[in-house]
């Protein structure tokens, strides 16, 4: 069973009230990062390719702050505090307006236990501007079972 907006909003922070939806919590654009250097998926581990924050962008005096992003692929970091409670596996989706402006969010599993501040594949199939800290995305959550929590090398990433 899909959890309610409102209980997601529980664990996810900071969060306003326009954020929280009947099924899930809208998330926000932090930072975007172009890769510069492949990465590397290995039997025994992974290394990630270096990247580079994108520059904002002042686009016509416009505030707040706004990237425009050419045509490719970026990796987009939420501004929120994601923890996924016990009992429970996570799932992004794009929102919708994004889909629309033919661009696309690829997300993967959130574990139980996994606490931080996650990323997303930003796939942009035509040039847009997105200001920072606008909505991106919604995370839902479903009850699931599991023996063990996540502990893996993302555990608590980019929390201050
Ligand atoms: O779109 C997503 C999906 C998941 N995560 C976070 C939550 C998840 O619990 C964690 C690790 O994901 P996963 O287990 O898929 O990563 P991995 O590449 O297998 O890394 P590890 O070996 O550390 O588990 O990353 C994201 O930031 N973005």
């Amino acid at each position: 069973m899909f959890r309610s907006g409102a209980f997601v909003a529980d664990h996810i922070s900071p969060t306003t009230d326009d954020q929280v939806q009947p099924n899930g919590v809208d998330l926000t654009l932090d930072v975007v990062f172009e890769q510069l250097e492949p990465g590397r998926i290995g039997r025994d581990g992974k290394q990630i390719g270096d990247r580079v924050a994108r520059p904002l962008e002042e686009l016509e005096q416009k505030a707040p702050d706004t990237y425009y992003l050419p045509q490719g692929a970026y990796v987009a970091r939420y501004s929120e505090r994601i923890e996924i409670p016990d009992g429970h596996i996570g799932f992004v989706y794009p929102r919708s307006s994004l889909m629309r402006n033919s661009c696309m969010l690829n997300t993967a599993v959130w574990d139980a236990g996994y606490e931080g501040r996650g990323e997303g594949l930003l796939q942009v199939h035509h040039d847009v501007e997105i200001a920072r800290g606008a909505r991106i995305a919604q995370i839902v959550f479903a009850e699931a079972d599991h023996e063990d929590v996540y502990d893996g090398s993302y555990q608590g990433e980019n929390l201050d």
